[in-house]
């Protein structure tokens, strides 16, 4: 333990799958006394009185009832990346603990990882390289074709912050851009990227060749994405999926996949993650698919690291907390 001045912070774990990068603790460590769960766990009853900050790197640790209530000087949890499904925030404002995430700075990456996602698919990469480097299968038969990414439709679901940086980044490949908000249009970015709005999710499935998932997960989106809006997708178009996994009705994608109701499917995001290994979107040439790792570059990730400290240095200090969530 260190520095008994600075506040202190419950982290899951330094290093590993979840824990804290190692490279981020010394930046940490100059501002908070950061504690570990193991050794909370170890020393529970004083260390649950002098806690007043969670510092929950990717979904870590997992915050219930018990924790909160041997955690009574709790302030803030300061969650990692935008979603924030998985915390019960009604739950921690019934103990008066206030969230933050850290929206902004994640953006620039999962909206590069969705055009990345859409380019790999449309073209193929995946398979090409596979082609390239296994001496045993054919180099390139006449037959084997990709598909045009420049001048189609894309479709936007969830014009929010990421889904905008990606039509910022479809008017570079003279996209023709639709995008569907559930609430809200925003007709000063939509006239900036050019994009068209489509009132009805269905019109927008309709027109468009790559339909991009950039939604929260709310229980209105939860499996937004079923049999029925597959059904009234082209079926030469692909669906990406940069959002959750619980977007989509993942029985029906892998349906619809099989049955050429749609061409193909890009996600960073499944339900679970990892999909069991003999999972069918495993095994599908038209599926590309990444480990949910929109955010994961080292530049954002230190972003992230230093918005959180941002968020609990500013809700201990009684200041407005800059990316607060709200209930
Ligand atoms: O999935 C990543 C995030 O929510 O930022």
């Amino acid at each position: 333990m260190e520095d008994q001045e600075l506040p202190y912070v419950l982290i899951d774990c330094i290093g590993g799958k979840h824990g804290v990068y190692e490279d981020h603790t010394e930046f940490l460590k100059t501002r908070f006394c950061l504690i570990t769960m193991k050794e909370y766990l170890e020393n529970k009853k004083f260390l649950g009185e002098k806690i007043r900050a969670i510092f929950m790197w990717y979904h870590k640790p997992v915050i219930d009832e018990e924790l909160l209530q041997s955690l009574p000087n709790l302030k803030v949890v300061a969650s990692s990346g935008v979603g924030i499904d998985h915390l019960d925030l009604n739950l921690l404002s019934s103990f008066g603990v206030k969230v933050s995430n850290t929206p902004f700075v994640v953006s620039t990456d999962t909206a590069d990882l969705g055009v990345a996602l859409m380019l790999a698919s449309a073209r193929r990469l995946v398979e090409g390289y596979q082609m390239a480097v296994s001496p045993d299968t054919e180099y390139f038969p006449a037959d084997w074709l990709g598909v045009e990414v420049s001048g189609t439709a894309l479709g936007i679901i969830g014009m929010g912050t990421i889904g905008y940086k990606v039509a910022q980044r479809a008017r570079a490949f003279d996209m023709k851009i639709l995008y569907h908000n559930r609430n809200q249009r925003n007709k000063e970015e939509e006239s900036a990227v050019g994009a068209i709005y489509c009132k009805k999710i269905d019109d927008l499935l309709q027109q468009s060749d790559f339909v991009m998932l950039a939604v929260t997960l709310t229980p209105q989106t939860h499996k937004l994405i079923g049999k029925r809006e597959l059904e009234l997708m082209k079926p030469t178009a692909t669906l990406i999926n940069i959002s959750r996994g619980l977007v989509v009705d993942q029985d029906a994608l892998v349906e619809a996949l099989q049955n050429k109701v749609i061409k193909a499917a890009a996600l960073d995001v499944t339900y679970p993650e990892p999909l069991p290994r003999d999972h069918p979107l495993l095994k599908m040439k038209n599926v590309t698919i990444t480990p949910h790792i929109g955010s994961a570059t080292k530049e954002t990730r230190r972003l992230m690291m230093e918005n959180m400290t941002e968020n609990i240095q500013a809700a201990l200090t009684g200041l407005p907390i800059p990316n607060e969530v709200l209930l």
